[in-house]
């Protein structure tokens, strides 16, 4: 099953609007129907934004007025712009030539999720995340299993972790960054798709993700399909839960990574990396290459998307809050770099 794909000569992409009830594809053959599916988030994620504005360059018969409004879309994804760009680029050699581009792109993101799955889950259990002891105090009443990642610590290799146990990993997630986020398989979940098809993942314990609870809809619908053990979690319950012991690793997915590491995610993100580094558990960035934007210096330079009120007030059409409640509705929120223990693509390991 692909998110998006390009068929019989057009977009065909999942509506995550209407999942987890009904699984229903859209076929896509103007830029405007593509750019209203991608503002209203029929069509998300990073790399899949990538691929959708690729592929929306065909569409536009090279247009300029279609292009730029095709790449304005979505602000904070970096992948959405890049993906417009690099199909572009094609432009002057002709359609045919846009769309092997476009193909190209959609390939590669094949490719690269399935080399994040592999990488992430190797440096889960290959014991290069080293975590200090589990801590003692209050919240350590569960066997905890976390641990910082320190280099200047006496360090139990996370294998060691398992092997006692003779269990899997227990990983915390926030938003969607499976299949759906990407064109096959995702990133971050991705990861955890990867340590369950080798016997290794214990537990997701996925974020519901107000306001459009990506999470609820989106990562649960995976994780079931996948046959993966997983349960959902109230968004302010994340970081209680790490304090609380028993989680492994947060492994969250990324819209832009800038140059020196701070890394846009989904709104939540930032409260989970805090709640992360207290506890001492491993918090990973799982993108592809194309999510990291070098020629943003920092966090502050990335452009937060504000999705305005609509989404916090109301639930799927049932008003939540009183008539005239005003809200805020950021739909990212920036890590420090100096919060996350790595970032893992499909090319390497860094640590910010
Ligand atoms: C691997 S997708 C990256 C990223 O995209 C999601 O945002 P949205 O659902 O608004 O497109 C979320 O931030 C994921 O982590």
């Amino acid at each position: 099953m692909r998110t998006i794909d390009w068929v019989d000569g057009a977009v065909e992409l999942i509506d995550q609007t209407r999942l987890p009830d009904e699984c229903v594809t859209l076929r896509i053959t103007t830029v405007d129907e593509l750019v209203d599916a991608i503002r209203r988030l029929a069509v998300r994620g990073a790399p899949a934004l990538g691929v959708a504005g690729a592929l929306g360059v065909v569409l536009s018969g090279g247009d300029p007025d279609a292009v730029a409004r095709l790449r304005a879309a979505r602000p904070t994804a970096v992948n959405l712009a890049w993906g417009v760009d690099q199909a572009a680029a094609w432009l002057p050699e002709g359609r045919a030539a846009v769309l092997e581009a476009a193909l190209r792109i959609r390939d590669e993101d094949i490719a690269a999720c399935l080399a994040m799955g592999e990488r992430g889950a190797d440096l889960l259990t290959s014991g290069a995340l080293a975590s200090k002891a589990p801590t003692s105090g209050a919240f350590a009443s569960e066997a905890s299993t976390s641990g910082a990642f320190a280099s200047d610590l006496p360090a139990v290799d996370l294998p060691d972790l398992l092997a006692p146990a003779g269990r899997g990993l227990r990983i915390m997630t926030i938003c969607n960054t499976g299949g759906l986020a990407a064109v096959e398989r995702g990133t971050a979940l991705g990861v955890a798709q990867t340590l369950h098809e080798r016997g290794l993942l214990a537990e997701v314990l996925a974020l519901e993700t107000r306001p459009l609870l990506q999470g609820a809809r989106l990562t649960a619908w995976e994780l079931a399909r996948m046959g993966a053990p997983h349960r959902l979690v109230a968004d302010g319950a994340g970081p209680y839960l790490l304090a609380r012991g028993g989680v492994d690793a947060v492994l969250v997915g990324a819209d832009r990574i800038a140059a020196n590491g701070d890394t846009a995610n989904k709104i939540g993100t930032y409260a989970l990396a805090l709640g992360a580094a207290r506890a001492g558990v491993p918090f990973l960035v799982v993108a592809p290459e194309t999510t990291i934007d070098v020629a943003t210096p920092t966090g502050a330079g990335i452009e937060i998307e504000d999705r305005g009120a609509e989404e916090i007030v109301t639930l799927r059409g049932t008003r939540l809050a009183p008539e005239g409640t005003d809200a805020v509705n950021p739909a990212f929120d920036v890590t420090p770099h100096d919060l996350i223990t790595a970032i893992v693509t499909d090319k390497r390991v860094i640590r910010p």
